[in-house]
């Protein structure tokens, strides 16, 4: 007999694509306490089916179809050209009660809705890749038809991957832009802290250790103090000292500015993604 305290079972959970972001979904939902045995991810190729029953102890298969049967909780990891596709494929055998967890960039729920039986259960998610290492964040966003239950399963999905933020539908491009993304432009700054350390001399070993603690530490200390980065970047800031140059070549260079421009252009590439993949309007 289960005890009235245990967690209530998980549900099976089908992940559909599982490509990089739907392995990082599925490794923190793995670490959060699913269950391996309720777990089917499929895929295109058998390669990838055995790297990933052989990394996380699940099955696997390449019928998308039949990994929805039995399935509670529905997870889309495809990219968004095959999302159409893939829902025609898997809506008629779709478990009634299931939700469907999209994790796919720029497509909103109604776009699901439209191709899904009808009072399907959508919730739109944008996670990142730090998923994979449990200090990821994601933000859901309820569909039509999706209630608080259906948002707290997904929470609990998710909870092994780090931070689940819940924001309107509408915001969902901005956190694309700023957190989805994230994870590339910060790599893209410790590469470049790296590559000018080894201008300034040392070995490329040194420079992309002490690159990465410094990205490390000084993200523990804006969210350990809750200071405003402002603040913190004064306290590093010595009048007339090396700091202060440093910025003052940086903001010579419109480094700040190019990053307003970048996440504008990763926001309106959302656009653009729905209007060429949103499924029906495909073309
Ligand atoms: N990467 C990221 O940081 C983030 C990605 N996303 C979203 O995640 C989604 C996937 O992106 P990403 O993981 O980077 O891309 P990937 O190419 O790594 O993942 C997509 C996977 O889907 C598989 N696939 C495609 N069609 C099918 C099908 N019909 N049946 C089974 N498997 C299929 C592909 O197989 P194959 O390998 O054979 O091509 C691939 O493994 C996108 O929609 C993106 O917007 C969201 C947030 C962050
Ligand atoms: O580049 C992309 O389209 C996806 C969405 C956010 C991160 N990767």
């Amino acid at each position: 007999m289960t005890s009235p305290d245990a967690p209530a079972r998980t549900p099976r959970l089908a992940v559909l694509g599982t490509g990089v972001m739907a392995e990082a979904v599925l490794a923190g939902a793995l670490a959060g306490g699913w269950s391996a045995a309720d777990v089917v991810a499929t895929v295109r190729r058998p390669e990838r089916a055995a790297q990933l029953e052989q990394a996380h102890g699940v099955s696997t298969t390449t019928d998308n179809a039949a990994a929805v049967r039995g399935a509670g909780v529905v997870l889309v990891g495809v990219k968004p050209k095959d999302v159409g596709p893939l829902l025609r494929e898997v809506g008629d055998a779709l478990e009634p009660d299931a939700v469907v967890v999209s994790l796919v960039a720029g497509l909103p729920t109604a776009a699901f809705e439209a191709v899904l039986p009808d009072g399907t259960a959508v919730v739109r998610t944008m996670p990142n890749t730090p998923a994979q290492v449990g200090a990821g964040v994601t933000a859901i966003s309820p569909g039509t038809h999706a209630t608080d239950e259906h948002l707290a399963l997904v929470e609990r999905l998710l909870a092994g991957t780090g931070l689940v933020v819940r924001v309107a539908e509408k915001d969902q491009d901005a956190v694309s832009a700023v957190s989805g993304s994230g994870p590339a432009y910060v790599f893209y700054v410790v590469d470049a802290l790296a590559e000018a350390g080894v201008l300034l001399g040392l070995t490329r070993q040194v420079a992309l250790q002490i690159a990465t603690q410094t990205v490390l530490g000084a993200g523990r200390l804006l969210d350990e103090t809750g200071e405003h980065p402002a603040i913190l970047r004064e306290k590093v800031s010595s009048p007339g000292g090396t700091t202060v140059r440093a910025l003052a070549r940086l903001d010579a260079g419109g480094v700040r500015a190019a990053f307003l421009d970048a996440l504008q252009a990763a926001h309106a590439r959302s656009a653009e993604i729905a209007a060429a993949y949103a499924p029906g309007a495909e073309h």
